[in-house]
């Protein structure tokens, strides 16, 4: 048979993708006085336009378009602000017009963000939360670059269903996993477990996907969540006082995190009054301060018999979303212990 010489249509160029940025404040968008200022200037300065126009490669990875919905630093924010934002971004990717969201995001509580996304935004549409640690006003900046990578790896059809995704430093880490290990540094944030993938001039590269359930597989709903139940995190240490763990329960905590020693270990001179809080209604969530590694059940301490609960590998800043979120649905510890073990 001849073949064709002439092709009567040409090939369909792939679509651009709409690529929407919710800008939150952060380093990312903060500024200093000076280009020698890397660790002295404000945060949450610059509007999103801006950030946008600063980046022109931005149009040529995709359709972009920005919407200011904070300006703040990430320490101050609040649970009431996590979930308008993340009800935001539910309600953009339902649009046919959107085909990925990236969040500029201070990177002190950026992991915190992103496992909260990653927990109730049921989407496989590719959600990437950005940041920065040096302002774009000083010398090798870093923000442009990731906030590029972070279009891209939105734009990509191969992101969908893996996840909330962290672009820096040219990494693809799991919102999840990854967390601020370093400050001052610009590859600030890592994971135990790895990165996902890298974007090396504006394509993505992947190597592993994973496995926790996550958007579409979740079991929360952003759009049937309003507020947030109050978790409270107590550091781990020697010579410890049981009184900020009271205090806490005083303050309206529903559950304290237990960022322990070790294998997330409890003075035996606590147990007593974590005991006690338990037995009055407070939920105990064992993590630990070293942040790798993961917490045992019924290790280091009996938490069969005392109804506590193990935060699994989450550190206890991620331990503390996960339970908030779980106790908009249930307060029993076993369902807790199941999703703690799941997500
Ligand atoms: N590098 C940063 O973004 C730090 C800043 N404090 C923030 O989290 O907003």
């Amino acid at each position: 048979r001849e073949m064709p010489t002439t092709a009567t249509t040409a090939p369909a160029s792939p679509r651009k993708a709409n690529v929407v940025i919710l800008a939150t404040g952060g380093t990312i968008a903060g500024a200093g006085a000076d280009a020698s200022n890397s660790a002295t200037y404000q945060a949450a300065k610059v509007p999103v336009d801006k950030l946008i126009a600063a980046v022109p490669s931005l149009s040529e990875l995709a359709n972009v378009r920005g919407e200011q919905v904070f300006q703040i630093a990430s320490e101050s924010f609040t649970n009431a602000q996590l979930v308008q934002l993340a009800k935001r971004v539910s309600a953009l990717l339902k649009q046919d017009d959107v085909d990925g969201v990236v969040i500029t995001h201070g990177t002190d509580t950026l992991e915190e963000t992103a496992l909260f996304l990653d927990l109730v935004v049921r989407s496989d549409k590719p959600i990437v939360v950005v940041g920065s640690m040096r302002p774009s006003t000083a010398l090798s900046a870093d923000g442009a670059l990731n906030l590029a990578d972070a279009v891209a790896t939105a734009a990509s059809p191969a992101s969908r269903a893996k996840g909330v995704l962290v672009t820096m430093n040219d990494e693809i880490q799991a919102g999840r996993d990854v967390t601020k290990r370093v400050n001052i540094k610009p590859s600030a944030f890592s994971s135990q477990w790895g990165p996902l993938g890298m974007v090396v001039e504006g394509k993505t590269y992947w190597f592993r996907a994973p496995v926790k359930r996550h958007g579409t597989a979740s079991e929360f709903d952003i759009d049937a969540i309003d507020a947030l139940p109050e978790v409270a995190i107590v550091y781990g240490s020697g010579n410890m006082n049981p009184a900020p763990y009271t205090a806490a329960v005083q303050a309206g905590a529903k559950a304290i995190v237990h960022a322990g020693t070790g294998n997330g270990s409890v003075a035996g001179y606590l147990v007593d009054t974590l005991k006690d809080l338990r037995a009055k209604g407070t939920l105990i969530i064992r993590s630990a301060r070293v942040g790798d590694g993961f917490v045992l059940r019924n290790a280091e301490q009996p938490d069969d018999q005392y109804d506590w609960v193990v935060a699994h590998d989450l550190n206890p800043q991620k331990a503390k979303i996960l339970a908030a979120v779980a106790l908009t649905k249930t307060s029993d510890t076993k369902e807790l212990q199941r999703i703690f073990w799941e997500y």
